[in-house]
């Protein structure tokens, strides 16, 4: 069995007046380790999924299962992260990166002292004291990623956690991201609009059609790719190819 199953999964939303179908029959499988990446037309249910995988929705129709285990709800082996950091603009840096660990009641001197080291990687423990404000966006996305990993979950969720940042800070944060999750041996699912970035990050990439949103096709990324940094993926011959490849693919969805 995979590390992370989607099996079947629909989702519909109700409101008093309509239903919209946003997800249908939705299948795949990931691996311990792996990075893939959900790419798709906007409104193609995207961000549902993630929100299914996170618990934060119960799926219509279907199941996830992580590690074994049938997804009820929230739980502590996911980690959110969001195209806005979501950071507390009334608390430090310090307090907004040990948040996690507070809320789930891990808060212990090894857990600081792990979660202080990890902001220091990110060469931001100059920034402990200060407060979001004072951050660029890509510092603060830094920190952001610090608070998500600080509770060490086995699955990150990135919902186009690059997309508000300018082109070379976003080039910057994908080798960073891609670099700190194959450190720590993470699994990933990345949402994202970006072909360039899909293809730069990923070792497998999903196109969904548009709504309601169904698994239209899968790219493996080759290996040659996968393993190198995202900026370097970006400059591979390969690179183009797929890119060209993706591009046809989701040219026929419009139409
Ligand atoms: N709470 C809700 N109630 C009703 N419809 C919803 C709700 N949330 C999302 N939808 C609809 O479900 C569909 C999928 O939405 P979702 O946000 O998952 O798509 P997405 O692919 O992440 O979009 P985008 O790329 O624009 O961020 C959309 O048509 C959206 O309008």
């Amino acid at each position: 069995m995979s590390f992370l199953q989607i099996q079947d999964v629909s989702h519909i939303y109700f409101s008093k007046k309509d239903r919209t179908l946003a997800i249908k029959d939705v299948n795949l499988s990931i691996e311990e380790g792996e990075f893939i990446s959900i790419l798709g037309p906007s409104g193609c249910g995207k961000t549902t999924i993630l929100s299914i995988v996170a618990g934060l929705i119960q799926p219509t129709i279907g199941k996830v299962i992580l590690d074994r285990e049938t997804i009820v709800g929230t739980n502590k082996n996911t980690g959110y992260m969001l195209q806005q950091d979501y950071l507390f603009p009334w608390k430090t840096i310090q307090e907004n990166i040990f948040l996690g660990l507070k809320l789930t009641n891990q808060l212990n001197e090894k857990t600081k002292q792990k979660t202080l080291a990890l902001l220091n990687e990110m060469g931001l423990s100059h920034v402990k004291n200060q407060y979001p404000t004072q951050l660029s966006g890509g510092m603060r996305q830094r920190v952001s990623l610090v608070r998500t990993l600080a509770t060490n979950p086995k699955l990150l969720l990135l919902d186009e956690p690059f997309s508000a940042l300018d082109f070379q800070t976003k080039l910057k944060l994908e080798d960073l991201v891609f670099e700190t999750l194959k450190q720590f041996e993470k699994t990933a699912i990345l949402v994202t609009h970006d072909i360039g970035e899909a293809i730069a990050m990923s070792n497998r990439i999903y196109l969904f059609t548009n709504r309601p949103g169904t698994v239209h096709k899968v790219f493996e990324i080759p290996d040659e790719l996968a393993k190198i940094t995202p900026f370097e993926a970006r400059n591979h011959p390969l690179y183009n190819e797929i890119f060209q490849e993706v591009w046809k693919e989701l040219e026929k969805l419009e139409k």
